[in-house]
């Protein structure tokens, strides 16, 4: 049962401004904001606290099913509700990989039983079921992505093959959410530092490895041929400050056929970083330089990038502590996604506004999602409360995800996440969880 509540003076951030006031819901919707004294309500008091409209995480890899062993729908939407995330969009890189509409459906299955927060999948796209996929009516998917099915499909990339990309960028009609690196760049350069280091290359060399040249080249191909076939092109985790010059920011996002992101390890660690964590940040595409993580900001902060997702993607520790070639690429954030953004408002560098827009207004109107991503009456009240002022430090008896361990071990937020509502049920609470009831499938405006 979702509870009628009344939160009490708190900072609403919302649509571009911060308002202090009340907000009351009811069965998982929000029916009043301003001041408020309904007494059949329960109530939580806000005083000195933030509200923010749940976090919409647009890029997760939870593992379900297939890959349970290092996380599943259950273990990581609840990392992620820790977290403030109340929905997320998951890829398609599970086994088996959701390249047919059967495996899709069995996931959204899978969550609903699952999943504490709400969910939305991708299907996977690549030359194999390429004819397949352009036999459905695509208009009614979320979004189709080719990410992360590189693990198993060398040689049937979409990033390999501009002639399967034409193809589909000519006939999809939802959005094409594409991982963006020349696979045949990143061969030629692993061969190069094989013959000098043989199967242990240093991993400070991954970003010279999985290069520049190899996203920019790529990014500039796929936008070139969305522009050709007016194909709404979604760029996933942006890594250069190179590519952040391909991309738009004089229309405002409902116009705009090709979108980005950024995820957030990708803002908050630089190539300094892989002396002291080694594979731990060995993610693709690569953490780069201090300059590309500053271009990734400042192209956040002036709109030619969209949204911030963390692409979590948690592995076991064994599996990322081996030799360059042989550690999995990727890491688990999504539990410390929305401290990390107010770490930078912390700093100075970002508004609570603009983390707002770009975690939860902009995913919601970027996939077209419905009635979420904003504070408004009527809309679910997926809701996360912070404390701006409360500090802790990541170790690995807080960490959520089934991996158990975090590139950020160690670190000191200053703000924590005090409360998680998703459709009005209170699941997070200062640490305990409310496990009763389950995340709702994500509706957008073409399966609604
Ligand atoms: O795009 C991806 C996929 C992910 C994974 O492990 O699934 N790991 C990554 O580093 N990048």
């Amino acid at each position: 049962m979702t509870e009628k509540t009344l939160i009490k003076n708190i900072n609403i951030v919302n649509g571009g401004q911060i308002i202090l006031t009340d907000l009351l819901f009811d069965k998982g919707l929000i029916q009043k904001i301003g001041p408020n004294n309904d007494t059949n309500a329960r109530v939580i008091d806000g005083t000195g606290k933030y509200l923010f409209p749940g976090i919409i995480d647009g890029q997760v890899h939870f593992r379900d099913p297939g890959l349970t062993h290092k996380g599943d729908l259950y273990t990581e939407s609840k990392a992620a509700v820790a977290g403030g995330v109340t929905s997320f969009i998951d890829m398609p890189n599970t086994f088996p990989n959701v390249l047919t509409i059967n495996i899709l459906n069995e996931k959204y299955k899978i969550a609903a039983e699952k999943s504490l927060a709400n969910f939305g999948f991708f299907l996977g796209v690549n030359g194999d079921n390429l004819d397949e996929v352009l036999k459905l009516d695509t208009s009614k998917l979320l979004g189709v992505s080719d990410d992360g099915l590189y693990f198993t499909k060398k040689g049937n990339l979409l990033a390999d093959n501009p002639e399967t990309m034409e193809k589909l960028f000519a006939h999809c009609k939802s959005i094409i959410a594409i991982h963006s690196e020349k696979e045949q760049i990143v061969e030629e350069n692993e061969q190069l530092y094989r013959e000098k280091y043989g199967e242990d290359v240093p991993v400070e060399f991954h970003p010279l490895i999985r290069s520049e040249k190899a996203c920019y080249e790529a990014t500039k191909r796929a936008i070139d041929i969305a522009n050709k076939h007016k194909a709404r092109l979604h760029i996933l985790h942006l890594t250069t400050e190179a590519e952040t010059h391909l991309f738009r920011n004089d229309i405002p996002l409902q116009q705009k056929n090709i979108t980005t992101e950024v995820s957030v390890h990708h803002l908050w660690f630089s190539d300094k970083d892989y002396q002291r964590l080694g594979t731990l940040i060995k993610w693709n595409p690569a953490i780069k330089t201090e300059k590309d993580k500053k271009g990734l900001l400042k192209a956040l902060l002036d709109d030619r990038i969209d949204i911030v997702t963390t692409d979590h993607a948690p592995h076991t520790l064994d599996e990322k502590q081996k030799p360059y070639f042989q550690a999995m690429s990727g890491a688990p954030i999504v539990q410390h996604s929305l401290n990390i953004m107010l770490e930078f408002y912390k700093q100075g560098l970002i508004s609570l506004e603009k983390i707002a827009e770009k975690m939860c207004h902009n995913p919601a109107i970027l996939y077209q999602i419905e009635k979420r991503g904003f504070i408004r009456e009527g809309y679910f009240a997926d809701l996360t409360i912070v404390d701006l002022n409360a500090p802790w430090t990541v170790a690995k008896n807080n960490i959520l995800s089934k991996c158990g361990w975090s590139p950020l071990e160690g670190t000191t937020f200053q703000t924590k996440v005090t409360h998680t509502f998703v459709n009005g049920h209170l699941v997070y609470d200062n640490g305990q969880f409310d496990e009763t009831i389950k995340g709702q499938e994500l509706t957008t405006q073409n399966n609604g």
